[in-house]
């Protein structure tokens, strides 16, 4: 069925017009959206049976804010004119000044431009727990529709600060609190209220304000200039390669210093700069390549409707055990978590109340949401409880055999619809699978450390998993609020595959001559939160090593061998883990750089020898990103070849949750296109020649850089899916 557009008016018989916004399923301000609005305003304003006007959102949702897919036009397509010159007309001239007064009737959510379109109402009536905010910085923008000016007259200049700056929403309790939201009242009386307070307004008996004109909440002048100095550090804090905090702070600071008006006209000016920014369309792209991850072709199209989870098993009480045991318990799942002896019981349960305290500790949990999800738990030491489990996760050491016997037993033990996961990182599901005769059952649950905490969840799907399993998994991730992504079977799956030469390549630098704190200090310039050293640590070596044998076994013509984590380990460094690695861990303080960790260095580059001339090469911050970034580029080349992922946008969700990659540069694959496939092949093939064949280009990039096609350009491959 086609999805109705547009904009309706109804005048009642109390002479109120109703001004509804229909465009489902978010109400977002498409053009026939802002040209039906601009419309029914000017239309309401002339019509002399109209008294006064509510402006609402259909189906319980006031506006999920300005159309995005505009912006994701302007990007392709370079043409700002398909922006709507309407920030001034419509939410200034045609709504805030307009003569007859206007209520926005708030309900669902009111987001970006939908929360701008309510603050240009002259009141705002919500409905109990609507969702309100300016995310616009996570598109890469700045608010357009004069929030940056009304928001602080409205809830005062830290606050707004605060939330525009964090893009941080708020409840319409808490909107009420404020002075964003005049009146709270139950779902139902939304409308009838609005109505009334527009004409109450409209007969004097409530004042008539508009926002930006307003001033008893912004303070002094130096007041206001704390506060702003404040939100720069934050500024450069959260966002030190982004521009669009510091913009929005000057276009604050121009209101207050010039007035709303003046602010309202810089706002507009800035907004045209960065909707062009390359971080503009970096956010853009992650927005939508995470909403596409939810479509999985012949899983998700198919009628299919996921079965409920109610409880789960989860085999292997360690980091990761007890991680996902906490995420599955802070949704309400019921879990058990089995171990092999009652220490090791102890410590996946201790590990658990650990981590819900952790959240609690940081405000993120309140201490009756942690001790209710306590109580789903239950520590077992046999397969008794397994009888009525949804789904077993296995998450033990990466073993072949001991998998292999944990799904044999499994299979046996639950029912016959019990979904049978593993959260193995690298072993093929075929091979963990191969004793028994479940194997449409058996599917790929990887959580990224700590499991808790990390968003991304990926789905991993041997040719035999059934689609229905798939579908209960991706239901059961989004419910524990990770963000599942959909990939085919290999050793390292997506992510980890992708990522294997970024440590790789890193080591090969050390050895090349170039300081290990270096690299990690221009890697964490670029974005990334770690550098390869910091990340290494933070792991533990000792994980490296195990699974070094495994990747070398398939992909050893592309591996750089490095003696380094073995010789760290022999010095006793395991990283975080035990307080040392190639940085000093101590309580409370940041890790230090260990400058006696250099003898390690020196030992691995006198096995390497590879120092040309036995001198410490010379780079520039500028090759040391590419010599670490573009074999991983070339790895998700190769991803993308084999038909890992659906979609190359799903690699880069996989980079952004998974890997922590910078989301303002649009994940891996956008950010190689970005940077243009023909200049990656050419400086890799460059460096292949110097450094041999772990640079060495891979078919498909040569394919893409000769044919001047971008690595994302969807083709028909060879799919694993
Ligand atoms: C010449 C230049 C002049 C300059 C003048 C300035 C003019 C321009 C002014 C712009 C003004 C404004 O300040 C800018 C904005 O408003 S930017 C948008 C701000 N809003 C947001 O960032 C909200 C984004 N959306 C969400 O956070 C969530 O989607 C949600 C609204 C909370 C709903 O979440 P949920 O229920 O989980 O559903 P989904 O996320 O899955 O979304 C469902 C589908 O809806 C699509 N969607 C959502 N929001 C938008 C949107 N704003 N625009 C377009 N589409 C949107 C989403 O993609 C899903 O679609 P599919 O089902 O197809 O995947």
């Amino acid at each position: 069925m086609a999805k109705k557009i547009g904009v309706t008016m109804e005048v009642g018989n109390d002479g109120v017009a109703v001004i509804t916004i229909s465009n489902p399923p978010v109400n977002s301000l498409a053009s026939p959206i802002i040209s039906g609005l601009k419309e029914k305003f000017r239309d309401a304003n002339q019509r002399i049976d109209v008294k006064a006007i509510v402006l609402i959102g259909n189906n319980g949702r006031f506006s999920g804010g300005f159309d995005i897919n505009v912006f994701q036009q302007v990007h392709k397509t370079g043409d700002l004119s398909l922006m709507p010159e309407v920030s001034v007309e419509l939410v200034c001239n045609l709504m805030e000044d307009s003569r007859k007064p206007l209520v926005a009737a708030v309900e669902g959510l009111a987001l970006g431009g939908g929360l701008e379109l309510a603050m240009a109402c002259h009141a705002r009536v919500a409905a109990p727990k609507a969702q309100l905010g300016l995310p616009e910085l996570t598109l890469g923008v700045i608010p357009g529709f004069g929030g940056t000016q009304r928001l602080p007259r409205l809830v005062g200049l830290a606050k707004a600060t605060d939330m525009i700056l964090l893009s941080k929403s708020i409840s319409s309790e808490e909107g009420q609190k404020l002075g964003l939201i005049d009146a709270l009242v139950p779902p139902g009386d939304v409308l009838s209220t609005s109505r009334k307070w527009a004409l109450d307004i409209a007969e004097g008996r409530k004042p008539f304000l508009r926002s930006l004109h307003r001033t008893d909440k912004i303070g002094s002048l130096s007041e206001a200039r704390a506060i702003l100095k404040t939100s720069r550090q934050l500024a450069k804090k959260i966002a030190p390669n982004m521009p669009q905090h510091h913009a929005c702070i000057e276009v604050i600071e121009e209101g207050i210093i010039h007035g709303g008006y003046s602010g309202v006209l810089k706002e507009a000016e800035v907004f045209k700069q960065l909707v062009l920014s390359d971080t503009a369309k970096g956010l853009v792209h992650v927005f939508f390549a995470q909403r596409a991850t939810s479509k999985v072709p012949n899983v998700t199209d198919v009628g299919l409707k996921p079965r409920p989870i109610k409880k789960v098993a989860v085999i292997g009480g360690g980091l990761m055990g007890s991680g996902i045991a906490t995420a599955l318990l802070l949704s309400n799942i019921r879990v058990v978590l089995k171990e092999i002896n009652s220490e090791y019981l102890m410590k996946g349960i201790k590990s658990v109340e650990a981590n819900m305290k952790g959240l609690v500790s940081r405000g993120k949990l309140t201490q009756d949401k942690a001790g209710k999800a306590l109580s789903l738990f239950k520590g077992v030491l046999d397969y008794t409880e397994f009888k009525d489990v949804d789904m077993v996760i296995e998450a033990v050491i990466e073993n072949i055999q001991l998998k292999q016997n944990i799904f044999k037993e499994i299979e046996k033990v639950c029912s016959p619809h019990c979904i049978l996961a593993s959260n193995t990182s690298t072993i093929d599901l075929d091979v963990i699978g191969e004793k028994t005769n479940s194997k449409d059952r058996i599917v790929g649950a990887h959580f990224f450390s700590p499991a808790h905490l990390m968003p991304l969840l990926e789905i991993v799907r041997s040719k035999n998993t059934s689609a229905q399993v798939i579908l209960d998994l991706m239901a059961v991730g989004k419910a524990i609020k990770k963000v599942p992504v959909v990939v085919g079977n290999c050793i390292g799956f997506a992510v980890n595959r992708t990522f294997f030469p970024y440590s790789q390549a890193a080591h090969m630098l050390a050895n090349l001559g170039v300081d290990l704190f270096r690299i990690d200090s221009v890697i964490t310039s670029f974005g990334l939160p770690l550098g390869p050293f910091q990340l290494g640590d933070l792991a533990g070596h000792g994980i490296g090593l195990a699974v070094g044998p495994i990747y070398a076994k398939v992909y050893g013509d592309r591996m750089f061998r490095s003696p380094m984590t073995e010789l760290l380990l022999k010095s006793g460094r395991n990283g975080k883990i035990n307080g040392k690695g190639y940085y000093i861990y101590e309580k409370g303080s940041k890790p230090k750089p260990d400058p006696s960790v250099l003898s390690v260095v020196e030992e691995s580059r006198k096995l390497t020898n590879i120092m040309p001339g036995g001198k410490p090469i010379s780079v520039s911050d500028k090759e040391i990103v590419e010599m670490i970034l573009f074999p991983v580029v070339n790895e998700a080349c190769r991803v993308l070849d084999e038909g890992v992922v659906i979609r190359a946008s799903d690699l880069d969700i996989a980079s952004v949750l998974g890997m922590s990659f910078p989301s303002y540069r649009g994940g891996i694959v956008f950010w190689a296109d970005t940077v243009g496939p023909k200049y990656i092949y050419e400086r890799l093939k460059r460096l292949s020649e110097t450094y041999g064949s772990f640079f060495k280009p891979s078919r498909y990039l040569e394919e893409r850089a000769m044919n001047g096609m971008l690595l994302s350009e969807s083709k028909s491959s060879r799919s694993r899916l």
